[in-house]
């Protein structure tokens, strides 16, 4: 049988502890050091915060169709080492992941890397084209079990199959994340937050209204149909007032933010450099601090990635040429730590629950985001409180080198990666 102990590990809520990890499942917890002498791994977490193993609602992994950009075993690996034990896959790959083979596919591959729990995302309308809905049924009855429907890259502009999606994906469960952007309101070119620097610098506008009208529409329509919606990487106050509204109304919403939306603004544009083009635009401090208040106080659910890797060729480009995208997957946790718990927004517990628990609850994944107690599985991810990182795109393992983070100083690390009762990565490498 294999068996891992874990010494030491700071549990929430109940001090330094042990974990003896038996075939996967948590089956002790105490102080066992002293306990038997059967043969098994020990992983020594003293001074170390144990957290129920990261899920990441939004990661961009590129297979099938740009491997050159990231792999499922690429994209896992980096997973694993940011500390994650789930991570969904975004449905806009190259083909589309709109049919059951296609997700099971997903599913198989990510099996295959053995890292992370790799689910897939099903697209909402075929080939993400945004008129005929996605065989959303066969999706969610294969093997796969697609819970989470998405477009992302191209909001589901369209009222009437947003609807009828709202209304499917009601019978089993299902919840439809909205990449909330209004293709009117803010063009295929739009790039940078609109205001007064977009003017001066020339690009594109991208307005926060373009975001807000969608979510007010489809907040109304979760109401309506009385199903459940997810807005996608969150990026202005506008929205986050919205949420909050519908929260209140009872209306069956949830909400993620990205790291890089809780950090970094829009005047990092004013160099032109293209590593920090993403979509949504960052945007002023007024919108950063508002979502960091609307994490603290559970407005927003959940921190989502949206890692977006994309080849040097694809990236530099004059900024309005480039490719929308940030990487995220392994300076997550430290992004979360240093700004939120650094800045005393969130505790620990607070991170386990925007961090693992309430993205596992939204995709509906059982088996993730449990209380790291008796019989739980165990995935859980080992953090290093006190350790400094200092960001290094060139270490990075993902195939792809488009880290807004490079060169940054965070504190709070990742120290070690358990999933399925197995060590998956340590210090940065994975084991
Ligand atoms: N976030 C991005 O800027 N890019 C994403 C698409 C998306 O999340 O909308 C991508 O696939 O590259
Ligand atoms: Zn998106
Ligand atoms: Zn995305």
């Amino acid at each position: 049988m294999a068996a891992l102990l874990v010494t030491g590990a700071n549990l929430l809520g109940s001090g330094a502890q042990d974990l003896l990890i038996e075939d996967g499942v948590i089956t002790e917890v105490g102080r066992l050091s002293a306990k038997g002498q059967r043969h098994r791994d020990v992983l020594d977490a003293d001074g170390l915060v144990a957290l129920p193993g990261l899920v990441d609602l939004h990661t961009h992994l590129r297979e099938p169709g740009r491997e050159d950009a990231e792999t499922i075993a690429s994209g896992s690996a980096a997973a694993a080492v940011g500390g994650f034990t789930a991570i969904l896959a975004m449905a806009n790959t190259s083909p589309v992941t709109d049919t059951a083979e296609s997700a099971e596919r997903i599913l198989d591959l990510g099996r295959a890397a053995g890292l992370v729990d790799v689910v897939p995302v099903g697209a909402v309308t075929k080939g993400l084209a945004g008129d005929e809905l996605a065989e959303l049924g066969l999706m969610h009855r294969s093997r796969a079990s697609v819970t989470v429907f998405s477009d992302d890259g191209h909001c589901v502009h369209d009222a009437r199959v947003m609807r009828r999606a709202l209304e499917y994906v009601r019978s089993f469960g299902g919840v439809v994340s909205q990449h909330a952007q209004d293709p009117h309101l803010a063009g295929p070119q739009a790039c940078a937050h609109e205001g007064e620097l977009s003017g001066r610098l020339g690009l594109p506008g991208w307005p926060g209204i373009a975001e807000e009208s969608i979510v007010a529409r489809d907040v109304m329509l979760a109401r309506h149909t009385g199903s459940r919606v997810h807005i996608a990487h969150v990026s202005t106050a506008g929205t986050v007032e919205v949420v909050r509204w519908a929260k209140a109304q009872g209306i069956n919403v949830t909400a993620e933010v990205t790291p890089h939306h809780l950090v970094l603004t829009t005047d990092l544009l004013s160099g032109y450099d293209p590593t920090y083009k993403v979509n949504p635009p960052l945007r002023p401090q007024e919108d950063v601090d508002a979502l960091r208040a609307a994490l603290a106080d559970g407005t927003i659910d959940a921190v989502a990635t949206d890692h977006a890797p994309h080849a040097r060729h694809d990236k530099e480009h004059a900024f309005v040429d480039a490719a929308f995208g940030m990487l995220g997957l392994e300076t997550a946790l430290s992004v979360v730590s240093d700004v939120m718990v650094g800045g005393g927004l969130l505790d620990w517990d607070g991170v386990a629950r925007v961090m693992s628990v309430a993205p596992a609850r939204i995709a509906g994944l059982a088996s993730h985001g449990q209380p790291l107690a008796v019989g739980s599985p165990a995935h859980l991810t080992l953090v290093d409180p006190t350790a400094t990182v200092t960001v290094d795109r060139g270490s990075s393992l993902s195939l792809s080198r488009n880290n807004p983070w490079h060169g940054s100083t965070l504190r709070g690390a990742v120290h070690a990666t358990v999933f399925a009762g197995r060590v998956t990565a340590q210090k940065g490498v994975i084991a």
